[in-house]
């Protein structure tokens, strides 16, 4: 079975207005497992949706190698089965919702018993199924946001690449959508999506790749983030004499601990007989994300 998505020394640079070049992507090599969700972030101008805009065939790379389902991306053959929506989605503003979707549908040959029952309720999914007969022309950034999301839902997607899906949705729409995106992925879909919302990576993505000037930086689980980097806070009630707590209320402590000292502090917090009130990892992907890049300006790395 090949890789659903193949980057091989994926380089890309543009030329500005005076013909100067810059090099937007600077050898990026990556793969992405059937049913696998992958989060890909970065900050602004890392290079994101330049490697998404060549893996959806928008724009071709200088150099390097890019498959999807084991076709180059140019063959029209790599995007069957394929959903895209980027950053900014432009539909057609004299269609409707309804219109939009059923037309992906159509182009994608998906058999539905029922064309409309179908389509409304993929735009139900995002809470646009009673503007499904209005123009787009009057939609906000958000509903056109939603009206492209269920557009590529409903044509059932082996692969759905999405440019900050987020981005324009306000938090319920954002929830809502995280959790459409979840169902797709545990439904055995594969996923590729880049976002500036660390949290919804974590929520998301099995693992996520970190991009910044047009390197990939470090590609991991989120588990093995934690492995690496991460500490513990463990939280508990009652007296104990451990070397680190810090008292956040009357008998309420927190104390700090890794993956390799964890189980002998719960031991001594056992024999302690205190109340366990949590524990939870410290470590989230914003921490890491600002490792990393922090990492490079602190050692004037290019
Ligand atoms: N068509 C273009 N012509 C010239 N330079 C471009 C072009 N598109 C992107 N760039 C430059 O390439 C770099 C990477 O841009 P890209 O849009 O891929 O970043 P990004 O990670 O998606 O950023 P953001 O999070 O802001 O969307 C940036 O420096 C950008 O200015």
């Amino acid at each position: 079975m090949p890789d659903v998505i193949y980057l091989d020394d994926l380089r890309k640079t543009y030329r500005d207005s005076r013909l100067r070049r810059y090099e937007a992507l600077r050898g990026i090599s990556l793969r992405v497992e059937e049913g696998e969700a992958f989060g890909f972030v970065g900050p602004n101008g890392a290079g994101k949706s330049t490697t998404i805009k060549i893996l959806a065939g928008v724009t071709q790379a200088s150099s390097g190698t890019a498959r999807l389902l084991g076709q180059p991306v140019d063959r029209f053959q790599a995007r069957l089965g394929l959903a895209y929506v980027p950053e900014n989605p432009y539909l057609y503003d004299y269609l409707t919702p309804y219109e939009v979707v059923a037309m992906g549908v159509k182009l994608h040959k998906v058999q539905v018993p029922d064309m409309r029952r179908h389509c409304l309720e993929w735009l139900d999914r995002f809470r646009i199924a009673h503007v499904a007969d209005k123009r787009i022309r009057q939609f906000s950034k958000g509903m056109v946001q939603r009206t492209a999301l269920a557009h590529a839902l409903a044509c059932r997607p082996k692969l759905l690449i999405l440019d900050e899906p987020l981005s324009g949705l306000d938090p319920i729409g954002r929830r809502e959508t995280v959790d459409v995106l979840y169902e797709y992925h545990r439904g055995g879909g594969t996923l590729f999506f880049s976002s500036h919302v660390l949290h919804d990576v974590e929520r998301l993505a099995d693992r996520f790749g970190l991009i910044h000037k047009g390197l990939l930086k470090t590609v991991q689980t989120p588990g093995e983030l934690l492995n690496a980097h991460g500490t513990i806070s463990v939280l508990f009630q009652g007296e104990a004499q451990i070397p680190g707590a810090v008292r956040l209320d009357r008998d309420l402590w927190s104390v700090e601990t890794n993956q390799a000292e964890l189980w002998p502090l719960l031991e001594q917090l056992k024999t302690a007989q205190v109340v366990l009130k949590e524990v939870k990892p410290t470590m989230s992907l914003e921490k890491a994300f600002l490792s990393y890049t922090q990492d490079e300006a602190a050692h004037g790395a290019a």
